[in-house]
């Protein structure tokens, strides 16, 4: 892709917004060039800088917040240095497997014509990137898979390099790109982005982060989803948070983490095991009781299971996710509901910058304002309920 036009001399520093080498298939290609607003710029974070790349000690390199950056603050939106397919042809598997050969020998060749194609995105990188490309973590070193795909050799720098040594950095650092094939046949692929400092990004099972792709900057985008302090590590999920510890080892051996050391507890039993359990009875659907409370009983009695289910969601880290967004959402709305409304600001308060992380604005006045709060829907019909008059009514 050469997109807007470049000169054929063109250096990185002439491309301000940045400089991303594609393996893409036409199909994808006309989809990105349909975009509306591609390719703008990508976004500049309000007030500079907040981070830094540095010792993350067991983990290697890691990036480092170096000022306080409060959920919903935009950290990093980065052009990767390549986007490229995650896996190869599916006609070509299958002419593999009409030639007979074992699994293994078929896994081996499609690496190998893959990384071909890949090498020829790497070589038309300007050299800053190909050089911070092959500096990049390489966490397949020495895992033995590299039989026919590491055949091809080529002199980079002075330095020797297999094809493997391309692609297994693309399988440690490659995050998914929103970008898709259509079509059931031909070539078929799933996108992945390789980034500068992005990939530097540590796994957590409890981020404080989130990244999205946006085909309209040609970016990955990192903005936090709770407040994050000086020095303290910047961490995203490489997988589903909300997956059970052994769902998440499944999805994390590709990029090859075989024991997360995202947090000591990560890889105690007993206190994984809590995890599980809380990850698996996440969803949650408030309901009003139809009668009054009884005497003495608070009113928001019938609350507690979603005020409970949210503070678990605090406490392993999953701020980022559906559930939390879905269950202050209908704190919101109870506590409106129950004309409570300084309870219905404070979960507002929680709210306000996981959506901005999660949606990219701000949340609406009418759950985020005393008076957007009292004009509500909720409010009317907690109106209506005090009245005497039975409502029906969905939190969500
Ligand atoms: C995308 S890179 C992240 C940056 C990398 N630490 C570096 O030095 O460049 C992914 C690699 O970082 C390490 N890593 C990331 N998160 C980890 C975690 N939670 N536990 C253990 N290792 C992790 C693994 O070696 C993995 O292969």
């Amino acid at each position: 892709m050469d997109y807007p036009p470049d000169a054929v001399d063109a250096k990185l520093v002439d491309i301000p917004g940045g400089w991303t080498e594609c393996f893409i298939t036409g199909h994808v290609k006309r989809l990105i060039y349909d975009t509306p607003g591609f390719a703008r710029p990508p976004l500049s974070p309000p007030n500079g800088r907040s981070y830094r790349i540095g010792s993350a000690c067991s983990k290697g390199l890691g990036m480092f917040a170096t000022r306080v950056i409060r959920a919903g603050d935009l950290i990093l939106d980065e052009r990767p240095m390549m986007v490229c397919t995650v896996s190869s042809s599916k006609t070509f598997r299958v002419t593999l497997e009409v030639a007979k050969l074992s699994d293994e020998q078929r896994r081996q060749i499609v690496l190998h014509e893959w990384g071909k194609h890949i090498k020829l995105a790497f070589d038309r990188m300007p050299s800053e990137n190909q050089k911070a490309f092959m500096e990049q973590f390489n966490s397949h070193e020495h895992d033995g898979s590299d039989e026919i795909a590491g055949y091809i050799l080529f002199v980079h720098q002075h330095y020797l390099y297999s094809l493997i040594d391309i692609t297994r950095r693309v399988g440690t650092n490659g995050l998914m790109c929103d970008l898709q094939d259509k079509g059931a046949t031909g070539f078929k692929g799933r996108y992945t982005a390789i980034c500068k400092d992005i990939s530097r990004i540590n796994h957590c099972c409890g981020p404080n982060a989130t990244w999205k792709w946006h085909t309209d900057t040609f970016t990955v985008r990192i903005t936090a989803t709770r407040d994050i302090g000086i020095g303290e590590e910047i961490t995203i999920a490489y997988c589903g948070p909300l997956l059970s510890a052994a769902e998440r080892a499944m999805c994390l051996a590709p990029y090859g983490i075989l024991h997360c050391k995202c947090s000591p507890s990560c890889s105690d039993e007993a206190r994984s095991k809590i995890a599980d359990e809380r990850r698996a009875r996440f969803p949650i659907l408030l309901i009003p009781p139809a009668d009054p409370p009884k005497s003495g009983e608070p009113e928001d009695a019938w609350v507690q299971p979603a005020v409970q289910r949210l503070q678990e969601l605090e406490e392993e880290g999953l701020e980022g996710t559906f559930y939390f967004t879905q269950t202050s959402f209908q704190l919101i709305n109870v506590y409106s509901f129950l004309h409570d409304v300084n309870k219905a600001l404070w979960y507002a308060n929680k709210l306000k910058g996981v959506w901005k992380a999660l949606e990219g604005k701000d949340l609406d006045a009418a759950y985020s304002s005393e008076e957007g709060i009292k004009g509500s829907y909720f409010y009317s019909a907690g109106e209506t309920r005090k009245k005497g008059m039975p409502v029906k009514v969905s939190f969500i």
